[in-house]
């Protein structure tokens, strides 16, 4: 699907979804325990993934009429072998969970995805699980999926980078947790990506399991049980979906945008709030209701790192060629590991706008001074963030932007464009 958007303004209210990588982790652990309510889950390509991982492992997962609950029934600590291959489809975040589960049968799962999936370095992960006796293997040797795993492992100490992915943190601190002998993690490198290990924490002790930071990286004990209060589980709202509506706010909404669903938690990205703050925009975010207003606002450029929110260097490119002065996106080597190197992708696409852009191993540098952004026909690279992006850059640019492959927004915010249609903004699809 191709999406022609054409400058526009934006207001009125619109909703956060449900976060991805809380709804992920809340329904995986709901198949490490007997069973769970996930509420407010988000339903989405990659999410439904996960639950399909579940269901492959011998749980069960049930969605309600209107979408608002998932009532899991787990497979409580021991996955079965299962029938067929997992199929992860485009979601890292489902394929390196999953690979850890797998390790605690003894019999084999073989993991697949879709082209951009099967490109994407799992072999950490791998060689962690081989540390832990298991057995885990990239079918084409070279760390990549198909990736077949099991073993059986007990548990036991491993090392690993912390700068690839910590989403092999995330796995096997949660596949640790229902081990005989829980799991230590000795981080190699520098971990990048850390708040998405806080919200594994986070998650992991609201089901009753205990996992900590030590001087090396992480520690979590063995035969534990997962148990959410009450039998249930809410999921909050999504900050790195939010950037894109906080971006076309502070782009376009002339007489404010409000959006909701945004309580405080452990999500790095809502640094995003920061980051538009830097850039001048007039926002404000009421933490205790879950509401940040912005509004259209002449931005200057900024410095930021992205170490700790590599899920936000789309949408602050897009920021940085819509703004006034230079934008330095640092520490960004790890955002060309995603869905597509989204370093290049955004250089590339912006470009193609108009943008003057500077693409470095580990930084990209927006010329927004010299980006006079024009309407033009951008590849999505079949990736929801970039799509995101550039359609919020057709917001602000001279004539018709058409995004093509506009319909992987499926991957974390479906109904994207309907919203922003809802408000105001010209959309055709
Ligand atoms: O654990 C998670 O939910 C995620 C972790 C991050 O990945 P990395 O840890 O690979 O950087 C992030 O980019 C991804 O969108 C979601
Ligand atoms: C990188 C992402 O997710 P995943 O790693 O789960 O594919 C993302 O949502 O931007």
């Amino acid at each position: 699907m191709d999406v022609t958007i054409t400058p526009s303004t934006v207001s009125g209210t619109a909703q956060a979804p449900p976060s991805k990588s809380y709804t992920h982790r809340a329904i995986l652990a709901a198949g490490y325990a007997d069973g769970a309510v996930v509420r407010d889950p988000l339903v989405s390509a990659d999410t439904r993934a996960t639950m399909r991982a579940v269901e492959a492992y011998g749980g069960s997962v049930s969605l309600s009429a209107d979408e608002r609950e998932l009532d899991v029934t787990g497979f409580d600590g021991r996955p079965d072998t299962p029938d067929d291959v997992i199929d992860c489809a485009n979601s890292g975040t489902t394929m390196r969970l999953v690979t850890a589960t797998a390790a605690l049968q003894d019999d084999l799962t073989v993991l697949t995805g879709d082209d951009s999936l099967r490109s994407r370095p799992q072999g950490p992960l791998l060689d962690a699980v081989e540390q832990l006796d298991g057995e885990a293997e990239s079918t084409r040797r070279n760390g990549q999926a198909p990736l077949v795993v099991g073993g059986g492992v007990d548990g036991g100490a491993v090392e690993i980078p912390g700068d690839v992915s910590s989403q092999y943190i995330t796995a096997l601190l949660m596949a640790g947790a229902v081990t005989p002998d829980g799991v230590d993690i000795d981080l190699t490198t520098d971990l990048k990506s850390s708040p998405y290990v806080d919200i594994t924490l986070e998650v992991l002790d609201d089901y009753g399991v205990a996992a900590e930071r030590t001087a090396e990286g992480f520690t979590v004990a063995g035969g534990q049980s997962y148990a959410p209060t009450g039998g249930e589980y809410s999921v909050p709202g999504d900050f790195s979906s939010m950037s894109y509506l906080l971006a076309a706010g502070a782009l376009a909404a002339e007489d404010g945008l409000l959006v909701t669903s945004a309580f405080p938690s452990a999500q790095g990205d809502s640094a995003i709030v920061d980051v538009l703050d830097e850039m001048g925009a007039a926002l404000d975010w009421d933490r205790e209701n879950g509401e940040i207003e912005v509004s259209k606002s002449a931005l200057s450029g900024v410095e930021v790192g992205v170490k700790d929110t590599p899920d936000l260097l789309p949408t602050i490119a897009t920021l940085g060629a819509a703004a006034d002065g230079v934008t330095h996106i640092t520490d960004a080597e790890h955002v060309r590991y995603k869905e597509t190197d989204r370093v290049s992708a955004m250089a590339e696409e912006l470009t193609k706008m108009g943008a003057e852009v500077e693409e470095r191993r580990d930084e990209l540098v927006v010329y927004g001074e010299e980006s006079d952004l024009t309407g033009a026909t951008v590849d999505g690279r079949a990736d929801h963030r970039i799509i995101m992006s550039l359609a919020v850059a057709g917001l602000v640019a001279d004539g018709e932007t058409t995004v093509t492959g506009a319909e992987h927004v499926d991957v974390s915010f479906p109904d994207f464009f309907d919203v922003l249609d809802s408000l105001g903004a010209s959309v055709q699809r």
